[in-house]
């Protein structure tokens, strides 16, 4: 099926027109704008099994039913120029946040390094959210260092009544949510803002970016921050994973799924009927919990 699949991509799909195929998943990233400079591959060494035939690739959310997205006519923006210089005590942009460094000073959450910007070590402890004003934050080069920017988690925008439409119709029940993520990392600045507290749902399961293919590991090497580019995005903030680790070439990218729910897992763990229904975790740490969910 692989074997096959490639095959007809690579000899440009014979039979259509223009050979651009938009079921065919090395096409649909081929229509990335990063193609050129970070390619993406689809490699399965184990089987030969290809991806959903039902799932796209997409390089950025897309709004689903009665989710209307924020217009970029509207950012107020900001008065700083350069990354390198936004300071959270001169920038409007950066006003909630505060990032100190070890001599106490106010810094911007990354610093410079040959080949790009690395997160600072002191907010990759953090789980605190990332404001930029600048879309000039690192992309990843191998190999990957701590503290650089991977890719973003993308997917369907979907309002909380969809999202519970979705879950009660899938065919996956119970692991549906890993497919889904809720964008509430400001919900408790509802009070300024209330249109906060309608939080939205990112859905990766039939229409994501490569991200959504990360599995999880109890000792994993990236972690998702809550990232906003201008104060109108909060409700639709973004997901930015980011290194944790200095990951070497060829090294499998993971996540942990139940990042600070670890005491749930082990209450579930310490009943025997919950414990039945589990699933096992494959991730092969000298960290491993033995589950999943
Ligand atoms: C978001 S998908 C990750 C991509 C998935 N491996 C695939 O091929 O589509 C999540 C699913 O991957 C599997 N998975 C991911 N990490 C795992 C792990 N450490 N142990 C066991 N299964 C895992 C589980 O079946 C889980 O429901």
């Amino acid at each position: 099926m692989m074997r096959e699949a490639y095959i007809r991509h690579f000899k440009g799909h014979p039979g259509l027109q223009n050979g651009f195929d938009p079921t065919c998943h090395w096409c649909q990233i081929s229509t990335f704008t990063t193609h050129l400079t970070a390619h993406i591959s689809i490699v399965n060494r184990v089987d030969d099994m290809t991806l959903p035939p039902d799932f796209v690739f997409i390089q950025r959310a897309q709004p689903g039913k009665d989710i209307e997205l924020p217009d970029p006519a509207f950012f107020s923006g900001c008065e700083c120029k350069k990354a390198a210089t936004c300071k959270s005590a001169r920038c409007s942009c950066l006003q909630d946040m505060t990032v100190l460094d070890a001599k106490n000073a106010d810094v911007y959450v990354y610093r410079a390094e040959a080949g790009g910007y690395v997160m600072r070590d002191e907010y990759l402890e953090t789980r605190e959210p990332i404001y930029e004003c600048h879309e000039s934050c690192v992309r990843a080069l191998q190999p990957i260092r701590k503290g650089q920017f991977i890719d973003l988690y993308v997917g369907e925008i979907l309002t909380a009544a969809e999202t519970e439409i979705r879950r009660k119709h899938s065919a996956i029940t119970q692991k549906k949510d890993v497919y889904l993520f809720e964008l509430d990392k400001f919900k408790s600045d509802a009070d300024r803002d209330p249109s906060l507290a309608n939080t939205v749902f990112v859905d990766g399961e039939f229409r994501s970016g490569p991200t959504r293919f990360i599995n999880h590991s109890c000792d994993p090497n990236l972690r998702i921050f809550a990232r906003v580019g201008d104060h109108a995005t909060k409700r639709f903030h973004d997901l930015a994973f980011f290194a944790i680790k200095d990951i070497g070439l060829e090294e499998e990218l993971t996540f942990d799924y139940v990042d600070g729910e670890d005491e749930k897992l082990e209450e579930e763990k310490r009943n025997p009927l919950q414990k039945r229904e589990m699933t096992r975790c494959l991730c092969k740490s000298r960290k491993c919990r033995g589950y999943l969910w």
